[in-house]
Order: structure tokens, then C-alpha cells, then sequence
């Protein structure tokens, strides 16, 4: 991978710090985007997706705060430049979708004035300029009769409209990294299939990096081409979509695969394989692999915490069962990870 990567995140770690403790909920992320491309994180609720990306554009508020790492961002590290510096690469070079559009586009100005902002802001140009600009953003994003939405507000338009206004707000700076967080969750289906389809061909033609938080390996099968999978705030895999799918390695992924229902087999009246047991909680994180104690392969030397390892394929697994070390089920490691016949 190495230099044709946008951004280069380095054993990132941010943690809140309540009633004494630290919770580390981003502990230790590394992973790249190659430019151009895709790459999905996903994983449990709590696992520290959201985290790792406001981490990147610098938005942990306290209690919480960035305590290690880097994120190398085209050649330079963000984690050591100040609000200032950082508040030129938000929404230009860098820009976020949030999950919940009606909380993140502001009730009391227009489309056109949330849009004209980014051009206002960043290129300098007047308010009649930007309002043109806003319109062909819209355009842009299949939103009907663009000249009339533009002097709209928010409370006038439809969940997916929004979605579509804050897309193109997100990307009237042209930026070169786009971050969805759960861009699609909050909308129907068909919805959901089309702001999908709008962001590849989007990406398409102008040729960004987009990291794509979500829970839903559906998402991720369609628009990605790597992925990060994350578990109690490190990065337990990380593979190319096809890889992932075909190859999953970490018993944790497999047991996400796993709980996907199944349209190809007829399931009825079985139980859906789940990942047994429940995420730790920060008060009582295993120090050794997080994912032990839900394993159903665990053996002594998962008390240890295994390393990020990068093999053969240039996947990166944490996880004993593919070390020289592994002192478990050997069968595990000939046969593989799957608990049930795929
Ligand atoms: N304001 C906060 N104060 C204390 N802890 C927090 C705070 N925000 C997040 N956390 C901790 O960070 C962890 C990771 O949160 P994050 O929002 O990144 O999860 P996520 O993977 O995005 O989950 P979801 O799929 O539900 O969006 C949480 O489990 C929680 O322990
Ligand atoms: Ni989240």
C-alpha cells in the first residue's frame, strides 16, 4: 500500500476520561485509505468507529482527547496541528457526512446558504456565486428542481433529500477524504440504494477517498474496496472486500459473517449463528486479545494481546491462530476459523 494512500492512521488512541477512569475508546487503530478507494470500518456498536473518525477531523471534545498516535494525512501528521490549521481542512480537504442529517443541517438557513457557505468560506466568491454553485450541488446530487430547494429549508425537505443536501455539502469543498458515518441508516431501502449509488459515482468522477462507517456488511460488500474491522477499539482485520468475504480470518469477523442472515440456505426454525456472550465492558477489558473471552477458539496464549500482523496476502490480522506461537486446536489453523459449514 504505502504511498498511494490519502491518509495513514498510526496506533491512534483517544480516550474519555469519567469518574477516574479512562475509557480507550479508539486503542491503538492503525489502518490506510488508498486514494481513490473505499475502505469500510465496521463492527459492533461501541466498538470506536465514530470515535476514530472524529479523531481524524480533530472533533473529540472533553472529556475525551486524542493520547497517541498519528494520522498521517498527504505527508503530514494532523495530530499536531492546532484548531486553526484544522479548521481549513474540515470541509475542504476533508469532509464528514454524520449520521443524522436533521441535527447536522442548521433549521434556520437555507439549503443554498448551508451549501453557499463551503464556497463563501473556502474560494471566496459572493453570495449570487454561491447560490449558483449551490444549485449545480444539487443538481449534482439529483435533487428535482434544484433553483426551487436551493431557497429552501431543511423542515421543507424529505429524510432523503436531506441525506442528499448533506452530501452535497459535504462535497462542494471537492474534498480528497470524505467520511460517512452511517450516511444511509436512518432511510428506507430504496433510499438508501440510491445515496449509495450517488457517492460511488460521485467518487467516480471526481476522484476522492471515502471512509465508510457502518454496521452493515451489505453496505459494505457494495461500495467498498477495503475494510477495517473493528473490535473494542483496535482494528482486529483489515483486507480487501473480496478477501474479507471470501477469506475471513479473526474468528470475530467470522462470527460477523456468520450472523448474516442467509437468503441462499433455508434457515427457518434455525437459530441464526451470533457471536455468543457481549462486548466487555471498559471497566473490565481483557488485557490480553479483546475478543477472547466470546472465542470459541481461545487458548492460553490469548491472554497475551496479539499484533496487528500483515501476511502473505497483505491482510492484517490480530489474532494468535495465524502466529508461530499459537498454542491452541492446530485443526483451527489448517481448516481455518469458520464454526459452521459455509
Ligand atoms: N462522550 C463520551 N464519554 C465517554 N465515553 C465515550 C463518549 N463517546 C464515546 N465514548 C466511548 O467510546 C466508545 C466508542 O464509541 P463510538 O461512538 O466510536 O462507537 P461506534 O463504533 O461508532 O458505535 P455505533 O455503531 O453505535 O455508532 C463507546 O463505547 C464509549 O465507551
Ligand atoms: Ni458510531
Amino acid at each position: 500500500m504505502g504511498n498511494d494512500s490519502i491518509i495513514k492512521i498510526r496506533d491512534l488512541r483517544t480516550s474519555f476520561f469519567t469518574q477516574g477512569m479512562e475509557v480507550r475508546a479508539v486503542d491503538g487503530v492503525t489502518f490506510d485509505v488508498p486514494k481513490g478507494k473505499t475502505l469500510g470500518i465496521v463492527g459492533e456498536s461501541g466498538s470506536g468507529k465514530s470515535i476514530s473518525a472524529m479523531s481524524i477531523l480533530k472533533l473529540i471534545q472533553n472529556p475525551g482527547k486524542i493520547v497517541g498516535g498519528e494520522i498521517e494525512f498527504k505527508g503530514e501528521d494532523l495530530t499536531n496541528k492546532n484548531e486553526n490549521e484544522m479548521r481549513k481542512i474540515r470541509g475542504n480537504e476533508i469532509s464528514m457526512i454524520f449520521q443524522e442529517p436533521m441535527t447536522s443541517l442548521n433549521p434556520v438557513y437555507t439549503v443554498g446558504q448551508q451549501i453557499g457557505e463551503s464556497f463563501r468560506i473556502h474560494e471566496k466568491v459572493g453570495k449570487k456565486e454561491a447560490i449558483a454553485k449551490s444549485i449545480d450541488m444539487l443538481k449534482l446530487v439529483g435533487i428535482p428542481s434544484p433553483e426551487k430547494r436551493v431557497h429552501q429549508y431543511p423542515y421543507e425537505l424529505s429524510g432523503g433529500m436531506r441525506q442528499r443536501v448533506m452530501i452535497a455539502m459535504a462535497l462542494a469543498c471537492n474534498p480528497e477524504l470524505l467520511i460517512a458515518d452511517e450516511p444511509t441508516t436512518a432511510l428506507d431501502v430504496t433510499i438508501q440504494a440510491q445515496i449509495l449509488e450517488l457517492m460511488k459515482d460521485l467518487q467516480n468522477r471526481l476522484g476522492m477517498s471515502i471512509i465508510m462507517i457502518t454496521h452493515d456488511l451489505g453496505v459494505v460488500a457494495e461500495t467498498c474496496d477495503y475494510v477495517a474491522v473493528m473490535y473494542c477499539g483496535k482494528v482486529v482485520e483489515y483486507a480487501t472486500v473480496e478477501e474479507l468475504f471470501a477469506n475471513p480470518r479473526h474468528p470475530y469477523t467470522v462470527g460477523l459473517l456468520e450472523s448474516l442472515p442467509r437468503h441462499d440456505v433455508d434457515v427457518e426454525g434455525e437459530d441464526l449463528s451470533v457471536i455468543r456472550g457481549s462486548v466487555p465492558s471498559p471497566a473490565n477489558m481483557p488485557t490480553g486479545c479483546r475478543f477472547a473471552p466470546r472465542c470459541p477458539h481461545a487458548s492460553e496464549i490469548c491472554n497475551r494481546l496479539p499484533d496487528l500482523e500483515e501476511d502473505e496476502h497483505g491482510n492484517q490480522i490480530r489474532c494468535w491462530i495465524y502466529s508461530d506461537e499459537w498454542d491452541g486446536d492446530p485443526e483451527v489453523k489448517v481448516h481455518g476459523t469458520r464454526t459452521t459449514q459455509g
